[in-house]
């Protein structure tokens, strides 16, 4: 492909070479750079990919695409100044992989909780419906029925277009994807041609990395406020920010609630363990999910399915055959009459949520016993209030790991009890290995309690230290289980 065919759309302040150069493949880290690629320098949160020019052009790469002032003064290379490589990268890998986004139904969901949950029903909502669909999310990426390993939420440009383009390529109508907020502030989703946009909501996570809680909203507005005029903006009204997203986009705006009128309107009629009967529209049926969030996370499956031109009823007929995602809300019953329930709740309000919901089909029926740790390198602020949420909430909570990354199991650990108090601790166990946690649990439940395992859900790893130990919850608890 030439050089300046990939620079269309693109803010570029300056070029000094030659743009008419045929290129083999394109960059962002210097490492993988082959021979007569175009490397593009971005500013990362670690490093600088400036400071790499060098090492991608004794790899061989014929351009450099930068932001900052750079030696421009080797004669053979061809550089191009940017206002902002991030954006460029994502709008040059959209261009490189023939502009997937493009020729795709293509549905973003972003918000702290319920995304995974949200677009992978989605993705298996269009597959019953008979169409081919593509999925990008934190468990597992899918062209329509080949899974690929996922590393992130929300990938890199370079892998995202990628993918897209095999989604393409296999013949895939449509394609749901994770829109992270880190992806969104990193540019990762630049160039992307969005059909419809959902905000699930949004509470306190991440502040490691936005620092306030207004940027992190800033940031997840920043994907309505670009969405075209063309596609949709579906919203949970009910979050105190769900109307703040779509203030400013071009796109059609769309509602939902359980709480109010809006053009998707939910009502809970009744709940229980195996699931729970709603009506949405004024038209009843069965969900095999717990959990009021659930009902939201249905709600916008439903929602964007009839914005995307979906007959109604058959989208409702869909919908009561979907069944949990992975790792989230994946209840295992003991033989001796207790279950256990593996959640993906890592935030705050996701434990609230979780623990409200088995509260709900408890209906003070036995005890709640809670194993619950907080990651490494991850907001610090969110360890204490969880902890002190699983206390209110549970009869027995016992902290633990959860990916401690680089910092030390048992000072992360000590941040969770530093939210308790001398009452609270006395109903608090402190076992720094999950799997003994998990294990203690298990010998303190009796028939018809329940043990909250959160944090983990799908993930079948513990990261210390840079290395993904093997670990599973749900495997954990089958062996103890003798299954
Ligand atoms: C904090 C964060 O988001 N970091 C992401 C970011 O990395 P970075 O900015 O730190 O990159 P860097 O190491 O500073 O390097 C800057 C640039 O120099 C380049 N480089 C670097 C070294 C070198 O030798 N040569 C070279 O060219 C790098 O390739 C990069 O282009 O860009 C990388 C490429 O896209 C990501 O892999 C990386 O994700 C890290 C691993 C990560 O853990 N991210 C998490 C927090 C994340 O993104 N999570 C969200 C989900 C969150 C949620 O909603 O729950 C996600 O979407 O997955
Ligand atoms: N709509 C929701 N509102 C609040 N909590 C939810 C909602 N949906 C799911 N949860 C809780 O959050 C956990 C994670 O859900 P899910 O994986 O769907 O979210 P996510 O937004 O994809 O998370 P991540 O940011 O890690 O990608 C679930 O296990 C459940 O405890
Ligand atoms: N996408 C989230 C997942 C957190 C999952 C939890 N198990 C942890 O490792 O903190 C993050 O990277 O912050
Ligand atoms: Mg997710």
């Amino acid at each position: 492909m030439k050089l300046k065919d990939l620079l269309k759309g693109i803010d570029v302040v300056e070029i000094k070479g030659n743009e008419n150069l045929e290129i083999t493949g394109i960059q962002t880290d210097s490492r993988k750079v082959i021979a007569g690629s175009a490397f593009i320098a971005l500013k990362g949160v670690q490093v600088d990919g400036h400071q790499y020019i060098n090492n991608a052009l004794d790899l061989g790469a014929k351009v450099v695409i930068h932001q900052e002032k750079v030696d421009t003064s080797k004669e053979e290379i061809t550089y191009v100044k940017v206002k902002d490589s991030a954006d460029a990268a994502g709008k040059i890998a959209t261009l490189w992989y023939g502009d997937p986004s493009a020729k795709l139904k293509l549905v973003g969901v972003t918000g702290t909780n319920g995304k995974t949950t949200t677009a992978t029903l989605l993705y298996e909502m269009f597959r019953k419906l008979g169409h081919k669909a593509g999925l990008l999310s934190t468990v597992a990426n899918y062209v329509d029925g080949t899974v690929y390993h996922a590393t992130h939420t929300t990938p890199d440009p370079l892998s995202l277009n990628e993918m897209l383009a095999k989604m393409v390529n296999a013949g895939c109508e449509y394609a749901f994807m994770e829109v992270s907020s880190h992806a969104i502030h990193q540019k990762r989703i630049s160039g992307l041609k969005f059909d419809g946009g959902i905000f699930t909501n949004i509470t306190q996570d991440h502040l490691d990395y936005h620092k306030t809680m207004a940027e992190y909203l800033k940031a997840k507005k920043m994907f309505f406020d670009n969405l075209p005029e063309t596609a949709f903006a579906l919203t949970n009204v009910d979050d105190k920010n769900g109307s703040v997203m779509l203030q400013n986009t071009k796109a059609k705006k769309y509602t939902y609630s359980v709480k109010t009128l809006a053009d998707f309107k939910a009502k809970i009629i009744e709940k229980h363990f195996d699931g729970t009967a709603v009506e949405f529209n004024n038209k009843e049926l069965q969900v095999q999910f717990v959990g009021v969030f659930n009902v939201y996370n249905l709600l916008a499956v439903y929602g964007a399915t009839v914005l995307l031109g979906q007959d109604p009823d058959e989208a409702l007929l869909v919908l009561s055959t979907l069944k949990p995602v992975s790792g989230r809300f994946e209840t295992l019953r003991s033989p001796e009459g207790y279950t256990a329930i593996v959640d993906y709740a890592h935030t705050p309000d996701a434990l609230t949520n979780v623990l409200e919901a088995i509260h709900e089909v408890l209906e003070g029926n036995g005890r709640v016993i809670t194993v619950v740790g907080c990651g490494g390198n991850r907001d610090k602020t969110k360890r204490p209030i969880m902890a002190r949420e699983a206390v209110r909430l549970s009869d027995q909570v016992i902290l633990t790991s959860d990916n401690p990354r680089f910092e030390e199991p048992q000072a992360i650990i000590n941040d969770m009890a530093d939210g308790l108090n001398n009452q609270q601790l006395k109903k608090t166990l402190l076992i720094v290995e999950r799997e003994q946690a998990i294990k203690t649990a298990c010998t303190l439940a009796k028939e018809g309690d329940v043990i909250l395992i959160a944090g983990k859900g799908h993930e079948d790893y513990q990261d210390v230290k840079g290395v993904k130990h093997h670990f599973d919850d749900r495997e954990v608890v089958r062996n103890i289980f003798g299954e």
